[in-house]
């Protein structure tokens, strides 16, 4: 990442009109003299204790002689030519009918911002290569730099041979909304990702770049328009980590309004953030109620170019159908009690909006009819696989960040862990900071919520990076002086001791000493003694598991199981199907009851690592027995791997 002086944002500007951008696009219309215009043409305002402009800015007498651009009409669409690019694109297949509505009229301006310059096309240029208004140019020059690579892809993106004349680089995305975008995404961490409209993929790269690392994005791009993402992008994108380019996904098949709509219909709730940036035509109603669908509660949304180039602020004579179709937009957002949103006057005009939470219940009613809708059978099996996706108390993880530490590979663990109405007991407890009345800071404990005792997880080195960043917090502040520092619920935490952390997997001959450090946290556990190994040598089989008891049949939930003294045998403790906080407990003690009922039972065998007796889906697991082996010189354990408790893998897109 580099921070530049204002340069950088200028330089693209000035360097592109004198060399670059005549070369590219030498029609005289879209020339322009001045930046900022709608300054220059706002209705004067008299009553200035209404006003938003100082009364001290003097209007200027004469507006300021402007070359005005010829509005673009809309037969010059850039569709009615095929010159440069593959003969398919034609206007008609472009021309997406709103599935909504017909968007044919609009209301008339209701307020006097709604226009900007009577009886014309209003222009406005906010873009940072358009712009040469000092006070854009300070806020884009003064905001983080995006980095060298997205630079470089800018670059190619202006100066590209592939383009046709008539799409202009200025499609692209600006870089400050760029900046802008994965700003949100360090803050916000989303995990899954669509990008609708992909161009040479320079909004696509710097979500890419920011996407969790256990992320996808997926790109809708038409196909014959993916050549641009195939010649500037891809070799750009190659400088992106294996993984990083291996998040993206690429659907260019099919055009966007098909895609799109199949992926609402089969996939809602699904994203966590959306860009929403494709062709500005009489889709854009429909993308968003798209998106929307597509949107988990909580989700990001962020639309680019949504003043339209100011197209949206003309007189209602001079919209083009397109500025009409965005202007309409726009207000349906204003309106949209599904969302939360701002419209900045960045880049093009960029949409922030989120859609807020309160669980899906919320948004049915916002859409005054059951949502999602029923789908019947053949569309999709996801109303079968969840019958209470939709009708569940709002998941555990509504209100939070994305779990971006946990430690499962599945992309879709969400849906899996916790959750009430699922049987489940173990859903994550955690105390905020609190900070009570009468001053006393309040440590927060973690809470294991069904099983007994609580331990103070600062003390575990282990676990506190985990356990306090994603909530936002950070309660390792040193208490204020004087403070009492008050810890309910300590009574039966002690200081970790050395042999708390001994080596891993040290299994010298001393009792008591040859604890794996990953069984730490499980020895807190209230009527649980630590684990001892039996030091009686040899192999055990798979033949010889008996000893651990039979694998018993799935006997209710895990607490039950728990609370009720680990239920019989061996498999009664190891029956926590869903207890999937891999998020609080370490990998050993996520195995949960199956160590102590398994040496309850009188086992004489060295198993460190004891996986699930049941898999998520209620399969038996056959546990893993770790062998210690001793050879003249040294000392190891086999396998040198074991399997920690993850859901199953769903597929992401069922019936795509
Ligand atoms: C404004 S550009 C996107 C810019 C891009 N987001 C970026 O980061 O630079 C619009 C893109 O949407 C695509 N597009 C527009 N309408 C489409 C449609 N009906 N089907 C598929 N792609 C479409 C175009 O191919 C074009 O690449």
């Amino acid at each position: 990442m580099r921070r530049d002086t204002t340069e950088n944002y200028i330089r693209p500007s000035s360097v592109i009109r004198n060399n670059v951008w005549k070369k590219v696009t030498p029609s005289p219309i879209l020339e322009y003299t001045t930046s900022v215009v709608y300054t220059t043409h706002m209705p004067v305002q008299t009553d200035s204790s209404t006003s938003s402009i100082s009364p001290t800015t003097p209007e200027p007498e004469t507006p300021t002689t402007i070359t005005w651009p010829v509005p673009p009409s809309e037969s010059q669409s850039i569709y009615s030519t095929t010159a440069g690019i593959p003969f398919i694109i034609k206007a008609k297949k472009f021309t997406r009918p709103p599935i909504n509505e017909k968007i044919v009229a609009t209301t008339p301006a209701t307020s006097k911002y709604d226009t900007c310059v009577p009886d014309q096309r209003c222009l406005i240029k906010l873009k940072s290569f358009e712009t040469l208004d000092p006070l854009f140019q300070y806020c884009y020059s003064h905001s983080t730099m995006i980095d060298d690579s997205i630079q470089d892809l800018l670059r190619d993106t202006q100066t590209a041979a592939v383009l046709p004349q008539h799409i202009s680089w200025h499609s692209s995305v600006t870089p400050e909304v760029v900046q802008l975008v994965q700003t949100l995404m360090s803050l916000y961490r989303p995990s899954r990702c669509l990008v609708i409209g992909v161009f040479t993929g320079l909004g696509l790269l710097g979500i890419a770049e920011r996407v969790d690392s256990r992320g996808i994005v997926v790109a809708l791009e038409h196909p014959a328009y993916a050549i641009f993402w195939d010649k500037v992008g891809q070799k750009h994108a190659r400088k992106l980590t294996a993984t990083q380019m291996s998040r993206i996904q690429m659907r260019t098949s099919e055009s966007i309004e098909k895609s799109l709509s199949r992926l609402a219909a089969n996939e809602p709730n699904t994203f966590d953030f959306i860009f929403l940036d494709d062709f500005k035509r009489e889709n854009y109603l429909d993308d968003y109620e798209h998106a929307i669908r597509l949107l988990r509660t909580g989700g990001l949304l962020i639309i680019n170019q949504a003043l339209n180039g100011g197209g949206v602020m003309s007189s209602i004579d001079h919209m083009t159908n397109d500025d009409r179709v965005i202007r309409n937009m726009n207000i349906r957002i204003k309106q949209d009690s599904r969302v939360l949103a701002s419209l900045l006057p960045y880049g093009g005009g960029t949409w922030i909006a989120i859609t807020p939470r309160g669980g899906i219940e919320a948004r049915s009613q916002a859409y005054g009819r059951e949502y999602p809708p029923l789908r019947s059978r053949s569309q999709t099996n996801v109303d079968q696989e969840y019958p209470d996706r939709f009708s569940q108390p709002a998941p555990f993880y509504e209100n939070r960040g994305l779990d971006t530490k946990s430690r499962s590979k599945s992309l879709d663990t969400r849906e899996f862990r916790g959750g009430e109405g699922r049987g489940n007991e173990f859903r994550d407890e955690f105390s905020r900071n609190e900070y009570p009345v009468d001053g006393g800071t309040i440590i927060p404990i973690r809470r294991d919520v069904g099983r007994g005792p609580q331990y103070d997880y600062r003390s575990s080195p282990q676990t506190r990076p985990r356990e306090v960043e994603p909530y936002g917090f950070d309660d390792r502040r040193p208490p204020l002086s004087g403070q009492e520092i008050h810890i309910p619920h300590n009574q039966d935490i002690r200081e970790p001791s050395g042999r708390d952390f001994g080596p891993r997997r040290s299994f010298d001959a001393r009792a008591g000493q040859g604890d794996s450090p990953k069984s730490y946290s499980s020895r807190f556990r209230d009527g649980r003694r630590a684990i001892e190994y039996d030091r009686r040598g040899g192999f055990g089989d798979e033949f010889e598991r008996e000893e651990y008891g039979a694998i018993q049949p799935y006997r209710g939930p895990p607490a039950q199981a728990i609370v009720s003294g680990g239920g019989g045998g061996g498999g009664g403790g190891g029956g926590g199907g869903y207890r999937s906080s891999s998020y609080h407990r370490s990998h050993h003690e996520s195995h949960g009851g199956g160590h102590e009922s398994a040496f309850a039972g009188g086992s004489s065998r060295a198993v460190t690592q004891q996986p699930q007796m049941f898999h998520s889906d209620m399969r038996p697991v056959r546990p893993v027995q770790h062998h210690r082996v001793q050879c003249c010189c040294f000392k190891f354990v086999w396998p040198p791997w074991s399997y920690e408790q993850t859901p199953a893998p769903q597929p992401i897109y069922r019936n795509i």
